[in-house]
């Protein structure tokens, strides 16, 4: 569909969508494809959006084409928006800050620029990833490197490539404090995009970074055209074993119910825009896992998630036969056929275990 013609897009131009009348001064921090996105849905709304990225050279193409074509090749950015590499100048005005830096640079990003951000402004991570050190997720590190700020997740089933063209999509503010979820709805909420609100800020985080586990595993099964019964059980059996992790962490199990759960799992284990569906489904045709990261060129999450999860359930005892299944696959040797059988001969169990416990599943 093209942009003329979608439902959401009512408006051709910059402005036309805000959903309230007042303009902010809001920052994004990384030039990658969902960084880009969420600058474009701020700058469309009619905010002024200071956009910070590392690369100056995609500095000079936004500000001369208003395109990042590295990331968001044929998309144009109207509206206000200031890139720059200069990150203090980025934050200096900003009343909320966006962050969408890769997990594996986040701390030391935040770190290096601490004290840049202000007392009381509002910092809402992107990220859907884990850390190695400690198990931390992306809120718990800007609680640790910047405290005095107030802190968000969004998270939810946001392609980007989707987003950017103002396709219908909701996504999901967790936050303790009701003003700053309200904050956030206001100023990214439009006919295109909606923005639900939460409290469960660990349940929300940790299921954007599970999910990628097992949007790898969808791509493979779709690589192997395992059938539909198929992809609804292995879809199925993700989110139980996703939420059986994240409520032994202390998630509440309602939260995968919700966009951040199970929507974000749908999206991202049934399209190839997913970068993690696209290197399972790569691997799947025989791919060396090392040849379909390159080839993606972009993050994709779930590959170093998986390392840290396998580590933790280990070391917690959570059961976790898919991503020990997928583990073993890309990083133990092992055939994806051999992986497979094992998981339909394993012993027979619950069906929703929050009703019936795994334990006694098997009894009489
Ligand atoms: N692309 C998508 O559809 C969505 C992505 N996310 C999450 O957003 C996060 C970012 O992902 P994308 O933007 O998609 O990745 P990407 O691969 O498109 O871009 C990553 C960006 O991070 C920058 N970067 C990497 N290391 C950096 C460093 N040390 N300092 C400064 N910048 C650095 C890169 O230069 C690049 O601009 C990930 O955690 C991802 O899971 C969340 C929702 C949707
Ligand atoms: O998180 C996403 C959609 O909600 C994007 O997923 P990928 O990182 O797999 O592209």
């Amino acid at each position: 569909m093209s942009e003329t013609t979608r439902p959401g897009n009512g408006h051709t131009s910059a402005n036309t969508s805000r959903s309230s009348d007042s303009k902010h001064d809001v920052a994004v921090l990384g030039g990658g494809s969902f960084g880009t996105a969420m600058a474009k849905v701020l700058c469309e709304n009619g905010h002024r959006v200071h956009f910070w990225m590392r690369d100056e050279q995609q500095v000079q193409e936004l500000k001369e084409n208003r395109t990042n074509s590295r990331y968001m090749p044929d998309v144009r950015i109207e509206g206000d928006l200031l890139p720059t590499t200069r990150f203090a100048e980025t934050l200096a005005n900003a009343e909320i800050v966006f962050v969408a830096i890769p997990s594996k640079a986040f701390r030391d990003v935040i770190r290096a620029h601490a004290g840049d951000f202000r007392p009381n402004q509002i910092v809402i991570s992107l990220t859907k990833g884990i850390e190695r050190e400690g198990f931390r997720l992306m809120s718990e590190i800007l609680q640790e490197e910047i405290p005095r700020t107030r802190i968000g997740v969004l998270s939810g089933p946001n392609l980007a490539a989707e987003i950017v063209n103002r396709e219908l999509t909701a996504t999901v503010i967790a936050a303790k404090d009701p003003d700053v979820r309200r904050t956030v709805q206001e100023l990214l909420g439009c006919d295109y995009f909606r923005v639900y609100a939460n409290v469960d800020i660990y349940g929300v985080e940790l299921s954007g970074a599970l999910k990628n586990i097992y949007a790898i595993v969808a791509g493979m099964g779709a690589a192997l055209d395992l059938g539909e019964n198929a992809r609804a059980m292995l879809l199925t059996r993700s989110l139980a074993e996703m939420s059986r992790f994240a409520v032994s962490l202390g998630a509440n199990p309602m939260t995968f119910m919700g966009l951040a759960g199970i929507g974000d799992l749908v999206v991202t284990c049934t399209s190839s825009k997913s970068r993690n569906f696209r290197v399972g489904y790569a691997v799947g045709k025989g791919a060396r896992l090392e040849d379909a990261v390159a080839e993606l060129g972009q993050v994709a999450e779930g590959i170093h998630t998986l390392l840290l999860v396998k580590e933790k359930a280990e070391s917690v005892g959570i059961y976790m036969p898919l991503v020990r299944g997928l583990y073993d696959i890309l990083y133990g040797g092992a055939s994806i056929k051999a992986v497979i059988n094992g998981l339909m001969t394993a012993v027979q169990n619950s069906d929703v275990e929050f009703i019936l416990p795994r334990t006694l599943a098997g009894q009489r």
